[in-house]
């Protein structure tokens, strides 16, 4: 079976400087990937060429399909992103922003397709923001806007699902949420890449690691291969630790000064 996404020597220009530097890497299906490095490291665009928003050089394939060969739609039904830049400003209710995730569906020209709404209402239920449903997506909370796009990407249904510092307005109960989400869709069998910036939220739910440093992948695998003090102190200029935290008995990371 291929992987559910294989990326083999992307490069990425843009404005006059190598921004993606020949990274090749394999994320299984079913795996809960987190997407590390510092500011400018590269995830986003990580991210944005795995969905072909950024036209890269090299090859993208996701489950099995290049995506250069298919049609738009076809990529959308494969591939969401989940944005941090999104922009919400135009006056959409929270129901039609979360309906817009079912457009790689939508026959020509036709809003909600039969059985739509039933998944439409269930991901706004399982995000909680069904009781905002009629609100227009410009009178809530930054935190809420959050989740009403991740109801979006959950309405998306695509097979890889990519998302870009997705719990950063979410306090602390949704954070959790949002990531115990990841990893259901991962067990449903859904290829799932998370650029993280919290650390010990990425140990704490996802089971592989992609490590960015200037553009390069530094490392790829466990927690432990991926965040040693050396890669750690080369990412972060930073001098860490694993450990074993002594409540949850989960991995965190401990930085040392
Ligand atoms: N369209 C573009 N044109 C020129 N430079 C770009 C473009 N997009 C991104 N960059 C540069 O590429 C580098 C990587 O940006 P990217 O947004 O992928 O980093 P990141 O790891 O997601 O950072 P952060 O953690 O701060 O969100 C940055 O130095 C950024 O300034």
């Amino acid at each position: 079976m291929e992987p559910g996404v294989e990326l083999k020597h992307i490069t990425f220009q843009a404005g006059g400087r190598t921004i993606l530097k020949d990274i090749s890497l394999s994320a299984d299906r079913g795996c809960f990937a987190g997407v590390l490095g510092a500011n400018g490291a590269g995830k986003t665009t990580l991210l944005k060429c795995i969905n072909g928003i950024h036209a890269c050089s090299g090859e993208v394939r996701v489950w099995g399909r290049n995506i250069r060969d298919c049609t738009e739609k076809e990529v959308a039904r494969l591939v969401s992103l989940m944005n941090q830049n999104t922009n919400l400003e135009f006056d959409f209710t929270c129901r039609q922003v979360v309906e817009f995730g079912r457009y790689p569906y939508w026959k020509k020209g036709f809003w909600g397709e039969k059985g739509d709404e039933r998944i439409v209402v269930q991901a706004m239920r399982d995000t909680g923001v069904l009781e905002f449903a009629d609100v227009l997506v410009t009178r809530i909370s930054g935190g809420e806007r959050q989740r009403v796009l991740f109801a979006k990407t959950l309405a998306q249904d695509s097979r890889v699902v990519l998302l870009d510092e997705p719990t950063a307005n979410l306090d602390l109960r949704y954070q959790r949420q949002l990531f115990q989400f990841g990893q259901r869709l991962a067990c449903e069998g859904k290829t799932v890449l998370a650029a993280v910036h919290d650390l010990n939220i990425a140990l704490r739910y996802c089971d592989t690691f992609f490590l960015l440093h200037e553009g390069e992948l530094l490392a790829q695998g466990t927690a432990g291969e991926v965040m040693s003090p050396e890669h750690m102190r080369q990412a972060y200029g930073l001098n860490t630790q694993l450990y074993r935290n002594p409540v949850h008995h989960g991995l965190e990371l401990a930085v040392l000064e």
